[in-house]
């Protein structure tokens, strides 16, 4: 690892910290959760628009120690009080997903906005409740977001700018989480809080399919799973394997798991286009060029630490009258974009800095949504809603069933 690789992600983790705005957003944070690291407490640090206001814990030892290491002033003994505090723009909710739907909605209700963790949900019944509340469609309205980090770094919209869907005829999606990073007692195991590794990783890859072919899933045709089968383990995935049909009859492959190798090793997408011809005035009339394109993003969902754009293109010239091949070559190209400014186009006039990670330039984004101000890249509702359709499609293939619905959808009309 070179210096300047080290110095970015040490600067990612520990950013200097920056004078706070006037109007800057009070943030509050249900749960003194691992996740809020990475998700929120890190990149306040490097936004000025942002404050630590205040967190709530069932533990209010865990809180104390939480608000001590985060500089939070303010600690809470229940979620409710958070909601209940006008002081409060902000809510963060970094709950087991089981827990998502209730209280996103009550967040919503008492009119904050919300940062609510992946994914989103446990099942598409509460996506489209919660998605689909009066509240966020009124004047004002509170903005909701699903943290979908990764869609906000700039070198995801680099690789999808080399895409070209309606071509796209295989994908391959990769993913993975070391065993030791993840214990069996953790909630990504338990059933009863819609654990499973297709709700904690696989949404990634997922997500990644979708914005790959740019639409839904028509099929998902198969699912391995190796899944815990006793107590509250029951049903969890701990590893999987899916694929997906598209409409353009494309084929999405999604593999990952929550209790891989020892060594971290990155995510990549694979893309596979079809063989299109591509126009050549240089060439005589009796002569046809072709290309086949190949895109690999390696690093995707967690870029901060290293990530490659590869592009293979595959050319063929052949005689027009009779398809006889003339020549063939492949021509290869890479990049890396950790900020905006090493991509060309409109990518590279976004804000961004080196040692951003995408949790940062998604709070970016998110708070610029808040204060009105365009939005540059953004997850629409009905993109999280059909984000939980494709994985209950999954777990429905996989013999595993969905997730279970909350209970508290009973007291939402
Ligand atoms: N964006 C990312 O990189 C990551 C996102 N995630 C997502 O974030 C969410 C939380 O994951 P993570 O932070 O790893 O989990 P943690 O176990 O670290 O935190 C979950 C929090 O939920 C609270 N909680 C409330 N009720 C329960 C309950 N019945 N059982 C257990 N905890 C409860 C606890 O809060 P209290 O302090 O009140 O006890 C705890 O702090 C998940 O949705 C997960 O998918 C997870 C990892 C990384
Ligand atoms: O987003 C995530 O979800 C699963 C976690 O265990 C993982 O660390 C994280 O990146």
């Amino acid at each position: 690892m070179s210096v300047s690789q080290l110095l970015r992600i040490w600067w990612a983790f520990d950013p200097p910290k920056i004078e706070k705005s006037k109007d800057a957003l009070k943030f509050g944070i249900l749960g003194a959760a691992n996740s809020a690291g990475m998700t929120l407490t890190i990149p306040a640090k490097m936004h000025p628009e942002v404050v630590l206001y205040a967190v709530a814990a069932r533990d209010r030892k865990r809180a104390d120690e939480f608000a001590k290491k985060n500089d939070i002033p303010v600690v809470m003994d229940t979620y409710q009080e958070l909601l209940d505090d006008p002081n409060v723009d902000v809510i963060l909710v970094p709950l087991p997903n089981a827990l998502h739907f209730e209280w996103a909605v009550k967040a919503i209700k008492a009119g904050k906005h919300v940062l609510l963790e992946k994914p989103s949900v446990s099942n598409a019944r509460e996506a489209e409740v919660l998605f689909n509340l009066p509240e966020l469609d009124q004047p004002n309205a509170p903005v909701l977001l699903e943290a979908f980090h990764y869609r906000f770094h700039p070198i995801w919209s680099i690789f999808r700018s080399l895409i070209t869907p309606a071509d796209v005829v295989h994908v391959d999606t990769y993913s993975m989480i070391p065993w030791w990073m993840v214990t069996k007692d953790h909630i990504h195991f338990k059933h009863h809080l819609a654990g499973g590794t297709m709700m904690g990783m696989g949404t990634y890859n997922f997500a990644a399919l979708r914005l790959i072919f740019d639409d839904e899933p028509v099929e998902c045709f198969s699912v391995d799973t190796k899944a815990f089968t006793e107590g509250v383990h029951h049903d969890c995935d701990y590893e999987f394997k899916a694929k997906f049909r598209f409409p353009n009859g494309g084929i999405g492959e999604a593999y990952s798991t929550l209790q891989g190798p020892t060594f971290w090793h990155p995510s990549y997408a694979t893309v596979t286009h079809k063989k299109v011809e591509a126009p050549d005035a240089s060439l005589p009339p009796s002569q046809q060029k072709f290309v086949t394109r190949e895109v690999t993003i390696n690093g995707w969902c967690h870029a901060i630490f290293w990530h490659r754009v590869d592009v293979k293109e595959s050319f063929e010239i052949r005689d027009r009258t009779d398809g006889k091949l003339i020549k063939k070559w492949t021509e290869k190209q890479s990049q890396k974009a950790y900020k905006p400014r090493d991509a060309t186009g409109e990518i590279s006039k976004l804000d961004g800095e080196d040692h951003w990670m995408s949790f940062r330039y998604q709070l970016e984004q998110f708070v610029n949504r808040i204060k009105g101000r365009p939005t540059q890249y953004w997850i629409e509702r009905e993109d999280s809603i059909k984000q939980m359709r494709m994985l209950d499609m999954a777990y429905e293939k996989s013999g595993l069933g969905l997730r279970p619905t909350s209970k508290y959808i009973a007291h939402v009309n």
